[in-house]
């Protein structure tokens, strides 16, 4: 079919948007797609329309529906030196944002950080969970099945996880059980990728082993919010998904005075009385200034899980003056779902700002590139912490922001 007669069927619904595919390639149904979106809505969506990207590699893999890209204009910050286990030597950080002096301000925090030596990253743990929920007889029978399961790991790893992956390995479980529901988390490790999928189908084929096991009790959700993904929640605060890292600097205070404007002191109580009590009477997880905006503007630039961001955002930053007067600050971070395969990382794009921090794809040994770039998040994270903090104990966010952001 004639890409305008394609065009014309699309506007009067002969063939539905998802269909495109059907009588053309990949590209062309994405600037069908397009154009009869452009004519039915009488919108012109030029810029939506120019990519180098190629649909013919995303289509199906990353997404449906394709009529184009978004741009985000993508800043770089750094260098930053980060003394870690996995990530060693001087970095620059990509960040897709729109938020104006974001990105001056992370340089700032990674400048001051540099100049004081480094930070020091630690990776506390590393795992990826899904905890599907199972309706059992009574909560007696939820016992001896959760008790089977945690007595059986290396089998189910053998009879369900090892025929779906790789890379995927089982590694422990963690049962709830409400009434008469079980809900099993599994912990999982995915080596480079952050392993939703790899979890989700892993989990699918032990509900099978499970229920061949114990027929009375039926497997009902794949996801019973135990994970938890995607939402707010305590769990993830208090015992971790994803990596849970700590990033931790001292900075001299001559280096606090002249690089950030103010002094130890008023970092250290602007910490403890906006985001450790402010965030305490807020009920927050965030008890943090903003990792959300470094977070997000990363995993907006490299491809991660977008909706992740929310438990990226959990954590706490503390803030001390030491008994030399410099400044002690640190960042913990319980859940960074991160990966450098699967997912957007294979877009072009975004593969390209991995490999501007040298993460780009699966590590040697599988593993080691996820945890490099989690330490390299951890270390933007207090760039960004020690900046934003400064600026509201010298009293120049809004300043900044009337100057940067408008
Ligand atoms: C804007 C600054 C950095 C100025 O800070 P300054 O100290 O006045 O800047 P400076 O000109 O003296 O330069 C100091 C360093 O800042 C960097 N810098 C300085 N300017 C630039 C620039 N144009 N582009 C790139 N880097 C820049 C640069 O690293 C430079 O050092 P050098 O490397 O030259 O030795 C500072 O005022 C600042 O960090 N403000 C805070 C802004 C911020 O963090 N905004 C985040 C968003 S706020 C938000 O969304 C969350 C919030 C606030 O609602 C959360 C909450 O409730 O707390
Ligand atoms: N299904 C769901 O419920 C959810 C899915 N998602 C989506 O899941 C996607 C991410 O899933 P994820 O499992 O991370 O990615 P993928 O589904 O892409 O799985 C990773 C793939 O990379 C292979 N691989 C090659 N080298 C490595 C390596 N070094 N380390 C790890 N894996 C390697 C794996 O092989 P092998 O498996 O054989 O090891 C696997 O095929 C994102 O698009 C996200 O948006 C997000 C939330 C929920």
């Amino acid at each position: 079919m004639e890409f305008e007669e394609l065009v014309e069927k699309v506007v009067k619904g002969e063939i539905k948007l998802h269909q495109v595919e059907k009588y053309t390639d990949k590209r062309t149904a994405t600037e069908v797609r397009r154009k009869a979106l452009e004519k039915k809505l009488g919108v012109k969506l030029e810029h939506i329309g120019h990519y180098s990207i190629d649909p013919e590699q995303l289509i199906g893999r990353n997404i449906e529906n394709m009529i184009g890209v978004v741009q985000i204009p993508m800043g770089v910050a750094g260098p930053l030196k980060i003394n870690g286990e996995y990530a060693k030597g001087e970095f620059y950080i990509p960040l897709a944002t729109t938020e104006g002096a974001l990105v001056a301000s992370v340089n700032r925090g990674c400048s001051a950080l540099t100049e004081a030596g480094g930070v020091k990253t630690t990776l506390i743990d590393d795992k990826m969970t899904r905890a599907p929920l199972l309706k059992c007889p009574d909560a007696r029978r939820a016992r001896e099945v959760a008790e089977w399961v945690k007595a059986n790991i290396d089998y189910i790893q053998e009879k369900a996880v090892s025929k779906v992956t790789r890379h995927g390995k089982l590694r422990g479980v963690k049962p709830f059980i409400v009434g008469n529901n079980l809900y099993l988390r599994f912990e999982f490790e995915t080596g480079d990728a952050m392993g939703m999928n790899m979890v989700t189908i892993s989990s699918e084929e032990i509900m099978k082993v499970i229920e061949e096991e114990f027929p009375d009790v039926k497997y009902l959700a794949l996801s019973g919010n135990l994970c938890v993904d995607k939402k707010p929640n305590a769990m993830n605060f208090i015992n971790g998904r994803g990596k849970t890292v700590i990033a931790e600097a001292i900075i001299p205070r001559e280096i606090v005075e002249r690089k950030l404007k103010t002094t130890p002191e008023l970092i250290a109580e602007v910490n403890y009385r906006k985001n450790l009590v402010g965030s305490a009477q807020a009920g927050s997880y965030g008890f943090n200034a903003h990792f959300g905006n470094i977070v997000g503007a990363i995993f907006l630039a490299t491809g991660q899980d977008e909706a992740q961001i929310t438990e990226g955002s959990h954590g706490i930053t503390l803030a001390e003056v030491t008994p030399e007067g410099d400044l002690y600050i640190s960042v913990t971070m319980p859940s960074l779902e991160i990966g450098t395969v699967g997912g957007g990382t294979r877009v072009p794009t975004q593969r390209e700002a991995l490999s501007i921090m040298g993460v780009a794809g699966g590590g040697d040994p599988p593993g080691t590139n996820a945890k490099k770039f989690a330490e390299i998040v951890a270390g933007a994270v207090l760039a960004g912490e020690l900046s934003l903090l400064a600026a509201i104990a010298a009293k120049h966010l809004a300043k900044a922001h009337k100057e940067l952001g408008r």
